[in-house]
């Protein structure tokens, strides 16, 4: 369960969240907004990587000012643009990164984090491409690569922060697939009105508010009508 209460968010003295309070318990959210409407920012809270100035962010009961490490465990993100997010040369490294880094923690054996991984490579059919240099993958392969780094690592709720925006139709599909399939909770931040469409709820976000927040059904006609 995700909990906003009276968050509101300056940067440069312009207000860029305004008294945003919900809670957030559906399995399918989507986001949508203007481009500088603030659904990037709000996403950003929800994992930490962003601490309101004023106001609070829980989620699971856990306060993101007191505990972003272990929120940032379960709240994966992924962002636009996969060039970001991916860091290892080789397509296997990158997924192995995040487990390996938590080892430790999560008592996994060399064995367990090679098995993880062939799990995740076959549940994407990226199994040819693993020892391929991440450099040379397309578009749509490296946004796989980006969701699949995320869900190896099992987190509880993901954020997508525009996912399908620089993909071509077919690559749009997969990776709408790949959602549905998503047994996670799942905050999806989309200009791709398609996608939410099948969603359980919408939040409308204009000049740093949410001005909408209901069933897609609502919520994306009042959008459409709002930017005509
Ligand atoms: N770190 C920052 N420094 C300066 N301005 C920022 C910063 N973060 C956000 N902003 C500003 O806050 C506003 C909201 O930005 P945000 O990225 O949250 O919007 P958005 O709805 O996600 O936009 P888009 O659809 O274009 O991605 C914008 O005007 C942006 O320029």
């Amino acid at each position: 369960m995700i909990e906003v209460a009276a968050v509101c968010h300056r940067v440069d003295d312009r207000e860029i969240l305004k008294h945003i309070t919900l809670t957030l318990t559906e399995q399918r959210i989507g986001i949508v907004g203007s481009n500088g409407s603030g659904k990037s920012s709000f996403v950003r809270l929800l994992n930490g990587l962003l601490i309101p100035e004023q106001g609070n962010v829980w989620i699971n009961g856990l306060n993101t000012r007191q505990h972003a490490k272990t929120i940032r465990r379960q709240v994966g993100f992924v962002f636009q643009n996969p060039d970001h997010q991916i860091v290892f040369p080789i397509v296997e490294e990158d997924l192995a990164f995040g487990l390996k880094h938590r080892a430790k923690y999560l008592n996994l054996s060399k064995l367990d984090i090679a098995r993880t991984i062939d799990a995740i490579l076959k549940r994407y059919n990226l199994e040819h491409l693993r020892h391929q240099p991440t450099y040379l993958l397309s578009g749509g392969e490296k946004q796989l690569l980006a969701i699949a780094s995320v869900v190896v690592m099992n987190p509880q709720i993901i954020i997508f922060d525009e996912p399908t925006t620089l993909l071509d139709l077919r690559n749009r599909n997969r990776i709408q697939q790949v959602l549905q399939e998503l047994e996670q909770m799942l905050i999806v931040v989309s200009h791709d009105l398609d996608l939410l469409q099948a969603f359980d709820r919408v939040l409308v976000f204009e000049a740093g508010e949410i001005v909408m927040d209901g069933p897609p059904a609502i919520a994306l006609p009042y959008y459409v009508q709002l930017m005509t």
